[in-house]
């Protein structure tokens, strides 16, 4: 039969350009991803065996042998793993299957620097082999079966596959090196690149050498070995293995679990927020071995959804090495486990945070929205010790809502007379900052918690409190302001209190609400206001306006709750008003400035103005007057 020629899908070509263009400056990590690669097609055939130990036939021995010819200028890299039939080969070396790849290979920009840390999340696996070759040829034969097949590229955008001959099962990969790269062509320099990536890889990797094979690594599963043998750079070569990701990990959990169920654990935490974190399909990849055989790396009962970003290998006494999926998903032993991994990895963040504020900071702003997802799903001393973790930008300090807080330092510094936790949710701190709800907070000195994370919307209304004190967004209701007492009030806010209780805003709050009819649910003096003319708050009890905003934009609602206009007495705009009202009643032009203060309410809201033509009429008019 002859080859059959296919081109790469066009993510594939994209991201195959970039890595040819050689973003890496460090290209020997082409090794390192086809053993890698190698070791993965070893686990996954050990596995198979348990159940078909004829899969492993005669061939009992998994091994991982690389060999050099200078004078073909190749470097082959064989394992007697699992192997792949031609759809499969097609499939693995011809597209990228993982989901949100075509969103991750638009945000590439095409500038180098950029590009080379965003495929540093994604990994590129098997295609980095072009940084070093002209041409890769792949000889794979599929365990259990006989027809082997060769692919071929040159990682121009088409590769070719051709039914081959093999002896045995597993894949030969074969790289024809690039001019400039003789390096790699030194048995020296090979062994030593396996050596520092490759060392933990608990398959022997051999070295072809004058006939005679040499084994090169350790091969002794890295989580099995003492924690005091283990060097920080081998836990970082192990994360990139485990994880098939580039960054350095900022956390390198390992233990032991002895009692009623014993487990080892070495989970890392990423140093970078992975580009599929928030994609629907994103699941925990955890490998879960037994007794050192690697099972599944799709357990889901094993670490909570919140968790998702963990990466590492969970390897198990107790279970059977016989272990089906179904037995997994109602395994008391993999529960048992997921309680472990909860309290140790929760146990090592409450340390860290007490430790080093710094790369506390650090791992929330990657993580913390997910960890957030943990205070909605979960209850009792799980949440709890959540609560503890969570941090929030606030307007306390600087007042540019930079640092972050926890609830409990929140806590520590509620004004006397308050009992509430106020909080005001939105996109993005710097423009909650300027929210008009927030200015008779921080004319009190009252603490605003900033959420900005779309999961806050729901978590808070589901916990309620904390430490027996109720949430409250500042942008609902009553502003329970009057409750909290302030030390010193300057002279002249106490007099414009004065002057508004005398004054004249409840017949102007009388006239606009007739003005405004079905637009608003009331109109109201507000607490909250010192700067601002006017703001719109939520009524108790009915939806928050962010998250109407949010559901809105996602079209999973398209009713819109009414809401209430606030208005400052103390701000001269209203005040005028006010007193014109007094004087001459009601006249036409009190509807023209009730729509004008409603419209210029929602504008700061960041909402849509119903009717914008009316909106210019109205201030040309406005305008018109003001100058004549
Ligand atoms: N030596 C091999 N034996 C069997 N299958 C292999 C081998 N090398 C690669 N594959 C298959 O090709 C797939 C793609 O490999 P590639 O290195 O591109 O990505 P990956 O290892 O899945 O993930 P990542 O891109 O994160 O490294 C693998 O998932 C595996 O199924």
């Amino acid at each position: 039969m002859s080859a059959e020629k296919l081109s790469f899908q066009a993510e594939v070509s994209r991201l195959l350009d970039i890595v040819v263009n050689s973003l890496y400056s460090e290209k020997e990590i082409f090794l390192r991803e086809l053993i890698s690669n190698a070791s993965d097609a070893c686990d996954k055939l050990r596995y198979l065996a348990l159940t078909e130990p004829a899969l492993l036939g005669e061939d009992a021995e998994l091994a991982i042998t690389i060999s050099l010819d200078k004078a073909a200028r190749t470097i082959t890299v064989a394992d007697n793993g699992i192997g792949m039939n031609r759809d499969e080969l097609v499939a693995n070396l011809g597209t990228i299957a993982r989901s949100g790849t075509a969103a991750f290979v638009g945000e590439m920009s095409g500038d180098a620097k950029k590009d080379s840390n965003l495929i540093g999340q994604f990994g590129v696996g098997f295609y980095s082999a072009f940084m070093v070759a002209r041409e890769v040829e792949v000889l794979t034969r599929k365990a259990g079966e006989d027809a082997a097949w060769l692919w071929t590229s040159d990682g121009q955008g088409d590769y070719t596959v051709a039914a081959s001959e093999k002896a045995a099962r597993g894949t030969i990969i074969t790289l024809r090196l690039r001019d400039g790269m003789d390096d790699y062509l030194e048995a020296d320099r090979l062994k030593q690149i396996v050596r520092r990536y490759s060392d933990h890889i608990a398959i022997p990797i051999k070295f072809l050498e004058d006939g005679k094979l040499e084994t090169a690594n350790r091969a002794s599963a890295l989580w099995t070995r003492s924690k005091s043998e283990i060097k920080p750079e081998d836990y970082k070569e192990f994360y990139h293995h485990v994880s098939h990701a580039f960054d350095d990990p900022a956390e390198t959990i390992h233990w032991r679990a002895e009692g009623i169920i014993e487990y080892t654990g070495l989970l890392f935490i990423p140093g970078s927020r992975p580009f599929d974190l928030f994609h629907p399909e994103r699941k925990n990849r955890v490998k879960l071995y037994v007794r050192r055989v690697f099972i599944t790396d799709d357990c889901q009962e094993l670490v909570p959804e919140y968790l998702r970003f963990l990466r590492g290998v969970i390897d198990s006494e107790d279970l059977p090495l016989n272990v089906s999926r179904e037995m997994l998903q109602s395994s008391p032993v993999v529960q048992k486990m997921r309680q472990g991994i909860v309290k140790r990895v929760l146990g090592d963040l409450e340390k860290k945070a007490e430790k080093d504020a710094e790369g506390y900071a650090a791992f929330w702003e990657n993580f913390g929205p997910v960890l957030k997802e943990g205070l909605y799903s979960e209850h009792g001393n799980e949440r709890d010790s959540l609560l503890k973790l969570a941090r929030f930008r606030s307007t306390h300090g600087d007042g540019q809502g930079d640092g972050l807080v926890s609830l409990a330092d929140y806590v520590g510094r509620m004004k006397e007379g308050q009992d509430t936790i106020f909080y005001i949710t939105g996109e993005d701190a710097s423009a909650l900052l300027a929210s008009p709800q927030l200015e008779g907070f921080k004319a009190k000195g009252v603490e605003v918690l900033l959420l900005t994370d779309p999961i806050d919307e729901f978590w808070v209304p589901a916990i309620g409190q904390f430490d027996g004190k109720n949430f409250k967004s500042v942008t609902r209701g009553g502003s329970d302001l009057s409750k909290v007492k302030v030390e010193d009030k300057p002279e002249d806010e106490k007099q414009d209190e004065a002057a508004d209780k005398d004054g004249d805003i409840g017949s102007l709050v009388a006239l606009l609400k007739l003005a405004l009819k079905d637009e608003v649910k009331d109109v109201r003096a507000s607490e909250r206001l010192t700067d601002s003319a006017v703001c719109l708050v939520a009524d108790d009890g009915d939806m928050d306006m962010h998250l109407e905003r949010l559901l809105r934009q996602h079209k999973q609602l398209d009713s819109a709750f009414k809401r209430i206009l606030e208005v400052n007495a103390g701000h001269p705009v209203i005040r005028r008003l006010a007193s014109h009202v007094a004087a001459k009643g009601a006249e036409a032009e009190i509807d023209d400035a009730a729509y004008l203060l409603l419209d210029q309410a929602r504008i700061v809201e960041g909402e849509a103005v119903p009717d914008p033509r009316a909106f210019a009429r109205r201030l040309s008019g406005f305008l018109e007057k003001g100058l004549a």
